[in-house]
């Protein structure tokens, strides 16, 4: 039998490099995890994804955005409506535009909508919260990231790398009792991670990204480009901070004269960079960092990774996690948070002025 509070929640993250929709269930209470459920992946179709590319940058009451949200709620309805016996959804939507400290945030879809066509209740709209309240809004995983680190019974300081389209990293003290405590945590956006590479391979090569880190294994890194690159004020920056997708879209023009070879290595090493000058805010130096998202499967970017940092760097099956499903599964567990009235984040996650839980609960429990 379960304990009294632990529920089973259904999260759903469709993240921005727009390949499509993850879902998966956790049980928990929103502090610790019970266990791990079933998982789910619904891809965009090439249609569909040129609809969203197209409507990237548009905020709310922008015109044109009917389509982009009605194939974004249809996806995630198809996808969730295929799990059983679930007490919650924890509905992310698709962030298309980031701009915390002018204009907000914006993550298509309506969860109002998608929890009457489900018949459950559901919790979205998780970013705007914390950005009212002078956060960035992300990262939100963090503080799944911490319960992570109880599951799998750390005791020094570790942290979790996300290398999505954006890069995220989470330092993580496990001696604390809560994630909000002062010390628990320290998270902030590394700099791009696979976006731009795939921007690259696409536009030069129609493929969707580097499969394998193939072409950049071909090619040698250029240092004059990569040292531009590091000269942006963004690594200087102190976090917490947050990353639009394309806010570094202009890395392009710094590879545009090298071969598609060196071009892709170049910019694999950029994303590593980053990830390196990140390493560089935490506290303490972590144990071990344990890497998930799409990331983790380029080995050049892994082999960048291990080279330039002191610690072990794993992809987070090495612990018994699911580097392709940890963003769904957080925003289950966010989900719960935010149903007993648990913040979602604090000052060190996303720069908020107090702790803060975000997001909309719509519909009955
Ligand atoms: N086998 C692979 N080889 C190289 N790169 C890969 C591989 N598999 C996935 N990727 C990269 O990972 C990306 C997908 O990562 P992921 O699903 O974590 O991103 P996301 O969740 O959309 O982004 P974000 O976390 O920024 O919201 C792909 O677009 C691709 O660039
Ligand atoms: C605004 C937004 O959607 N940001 C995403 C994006 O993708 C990675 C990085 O940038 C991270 O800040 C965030 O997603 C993860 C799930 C987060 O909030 O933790």
């Amino acid at each position: 039998m379960r304990e009294a509070r632990v529920i089973r929640a259904l999260g759903a993250m469709s993240g921005t490099s727009l390949d499509g929709v993850d879902a998966a269930v956790v049980e928990t209470d929103g502090e610790v995890i019970a266990a791990f459920g079933p998982v789910a992946y619904r891809a965009y179709s090439a249609d569909e994804q040129a609809v969203l590319r197209g409507v990237l940058g548009k905020w709310p009451g922008d015109d044109g955005l009917e389509e982009a949200q009605a194939l974004v709620e249809a996806a995630h309805h198809e996808v969730l409506s295929g799990f059983a016996d679930v007490d919650l959804v924890g509905f992310h939507g698709q962030t298309l535009a980031h701009d915390p400290e002018m204009r907000g945030t914006h993550q298509l879809g309506d969860g109002a909508a998608l929890s009457e066509r489900l018949g459950l209740p559901v919790v979205w709209d998780f970013r705007s919260a914390d950005v009212r309240l002078g956060g960035q809004g992300a990262p939100l995983a963090p503080f799944f990231h911490f319960a992570c680190a109880k599951w799998i019974g750390a005791s020094d300081p570790l942290a979790f790398l996300n290398l999505g389209g954006v890069g995220n990293l989470t330092w993580i003290d496990p001696s604390h009792a809560r994630p909000e405590d002062e010390g628990a945590l320290l998270a902030f956006d590394t700099g791009p991670a696979n976006a731009p590479i795939n921007d690259l391979v696409h536009a030069r090569l129609g493929l969707a990204y580097d499969k394998g880190g193939q072409l950049a294994a071909r090619g040698k890194v250029v240092d004059g480009a990569l040292e531009l690159f590091l000269d942006e004020p963004y690594f200087l920056k102190m976090p917490p901070k947050s990353l639009d997708r394309d806010a570094f879209a202009d890395m392009l023009e710094l590879v545009r004269e090298l071969d598609n070879a060196d071009a892709a290595a170049t910019m694999t090493a950029m994303a590593a960079a980053a990830v390196m000058r990140g390493m560089e805010h935490c506290p303490i130096p972590p144990a071990r960092l344990l890497v998930t998202g799409g990331g983790r499967h380029n080995p050049v970017m892994m082999q960048m990774l291990r080279a330039g940092l002191d610690c072990p760097v794993d992809p987070v099956e090495a612990v018994g996690l699911d580097g392709d499903m940890l963003e769904a599964q957080a925003f289950a567990f966010l989900a719960v948070r935010v149903a007993r009235g648990l913040p979602t984040s604090c000052p060190a996650t996303t720069g908020v002025r107090a702790a803060v839980g975000g997001g909309i609960l719509s519909g009955k429990r």
